[in-house]
């Protein structure tokens, strides 16, 4: 089938790759020409593992192209909408200017019997409004909202292997159902080979499904800072937050998956989506129901704070840090990844560089992101090199080649100016650190 996906980014790349793997004749459009060329070229525009093979593959089977150039969208039957949807500059409500940009270009161009398929992450009500723009352009026309729920670092699997497919399809008097059947029956085909591998499919209205995507997100950030409001307790009474969540993640009703208690949760889904979702809460008269939300961002938030002030705690206990050196390890919101929206680790170094610290930065994959958020720290090509003269570190992401140190090696014990580490993801075993003589600081695991 002729499938076009409209914004070619994290889910739009991805997303472009795995339909053209499934057989499908696929078109990746995107307004940023560097993105375009480097996809053109079979090669990933960001650090996502397995894609690199994945786009070559495709884009050498001649199955999967790119342009800037939406014209070449006409005539597929099937336009996945994939375009940005970031917090507004000015308040928490998704900014909706790229989606709308993109179904205006769609409404130029879609024919009878295609259909516009939203993927991207939207406050409910909007499928439905976008509906009657496309309706209006063409009749004969159609929309639907298939929510996507891929993990950065995992996004080939979770694309070709998703825990669930959900389509939003029209639906109320005869003509919408029967329409919002047939939109249903074309997205069957586009996921054939998924429904065969016995991929759970569930149909819904338009506004369930916004609502499945936008729900799902908060559920996952309220167990985050769920267990992040642990911590804070386990640090006032010397519990430990790791083995609490061990115990209670036993229990299968409550799932030790995303109970990893840190640093917090970041990203460019997560922060803006719980916002963007008590916003439209709001909008619609119903903002108590999602005020926990509120205190799901003020856990998270205080998390960041929490290790900035333990870097004050350990490193002298001053206001300032001025003439104090930290090592931050990991600059991306989570491993795997290049990503550095709303990450954790950026803002634990921005907080300290205006304290005045001199902040030495490592990521094995986000430091040209991070040079571009955050200018003025010190990146460095090694966790050593992080490391060198430091006066503390911290483990700000969970990378594998963080938790492998070896913290007994000259390398590192032998170039820092003072063998302090605050492990901000849990992430490393503190008997072994502190057998190499490092005084470690874990959030939420007391004080020892
Ligand atoms: N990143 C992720 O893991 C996931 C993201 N989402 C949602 O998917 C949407 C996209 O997210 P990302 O891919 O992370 O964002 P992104 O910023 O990486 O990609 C968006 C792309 O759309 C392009 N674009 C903007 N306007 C366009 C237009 N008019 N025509 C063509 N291309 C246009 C941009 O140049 C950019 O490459 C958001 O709503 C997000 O919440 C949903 C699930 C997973
Ligand atoms: O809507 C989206 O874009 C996506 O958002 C998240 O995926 P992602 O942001 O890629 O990453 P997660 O693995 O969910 O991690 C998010 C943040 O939470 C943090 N986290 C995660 C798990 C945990 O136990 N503890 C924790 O602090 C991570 O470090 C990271 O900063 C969801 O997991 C996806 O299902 C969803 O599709």
């Amino acid at each position: 089938m002729r499938i076009s996906v409209i914004g070619c980014g994290y889910l739009g790349a991805v997303h472009a790759a795995g339909m053209a793997s499934l057989g499908h004749d696929v078109i990746g459009i995107d307004i940023d020409a560097r993105k375009v060329e480097a996809l053109t070229r079979g090669e990933a525009p960001f650090f996502e593992p397995g894609l690199p093979e994945l786009l070559r593959e495709q884009v050498d089977s001649g199955r999967l192209r790119f342009s800037t150039d939406l014209e070449l969208a006409r005539g597929a039957r099937v336009h996945f909408l994939g375009v940005g949807t970031p917090q507004q500059r000015d308040s928490d409500a998704a900014d909706l200017t790229y989606v709308d940009a993109a179904i205006a270009g769609l409404a130029r161009i879609v024919g009878p019997g295609e259909v516009v398929v939203g993927k991207s992450t939207v406050p409910v009500g909007t499928a439905s409004r976008l509906l009657e723009c496309i309706l209006d352009a063409q009749p004969d026309a159609s929309l639907a909202w298939n929510p996507e729920f891929l993990r950065e670092g995992f996004a080939v699997t979770d694309t070709l292997r998703p825990d669930r497919l959900v389509y939003g399809v029209r639906g109320g008097d005869d003509a919408e159902r029967e329409a919002g059947e047939r939109d249903a029956a074309l997205l069957d085909e586009v996921y054939a080979d998924l429904l065969e591998a016995d991929t759970p499919r569930l149909l819904t209205d338009l506004a369930t499904a916004e609502l499945v995507k936008v729900s799902a997100n908060a559920f996952l950030a309220t167990k985050i800072s769920f267990i992040n409001a642990m911590a804070e307790i386990c640090e006032q009474t010397g519990a430990d937050v790791t083995m609490l969540a061990d115990a209670i993640g036993l229990d299968p009703r409550i799932g030790r998956r995303f109970l990893n208690s840190g640093l917090g949760f970041g990203g460019g889904c997560l922060p803006k989506d719980i916002r963007a979702f008590q916003a439209r809460a709001n909008e619609l008269g119903v903002g108590e129901s999602l005020h926990f939300l509120r205190e799901v961002d003020g856990v998270n938030q205080r998390r960041r704070a929490r290790v900035v002030e333990l870097t004050r705690e350990l490193t002298g206990g001053h206001e300032r840090l001025d003439g104090i050196t930290v090592g931050v390890l990991g600059l991306a919101f989570k491993p795997n990844s290049d990503d550095t929206r709303d990450s954790p680790a950026l803002d634990v170094a921005r907080q300290l560089l205006d304290l005045g610290a001199t902040v030495r930065g490592y990521d094995p994959e986000a430091s040209a992101n991070a040079a571009r958020v955050v200018p003025e720290l010190a990146l460095t090509d090694s966790p050593a090199e992080a490391l060198r003269g430091a006066d503390i570190a911290i483990v700000a992401t969970e990378w594998q080649e963080f938790r492998d140190l070896d913290p007994a090696s000259p390398e590192l014990r032998d170039t820092v100016a003072s063998a302090r580490i605050i492990d901000a993801r849990n992430c490393l075993d503190a008997t072994a650190w502190r057998a190499a003589g490092w005084t470690l600081r874990a959030l939420g695991r007391g004080t020892t």
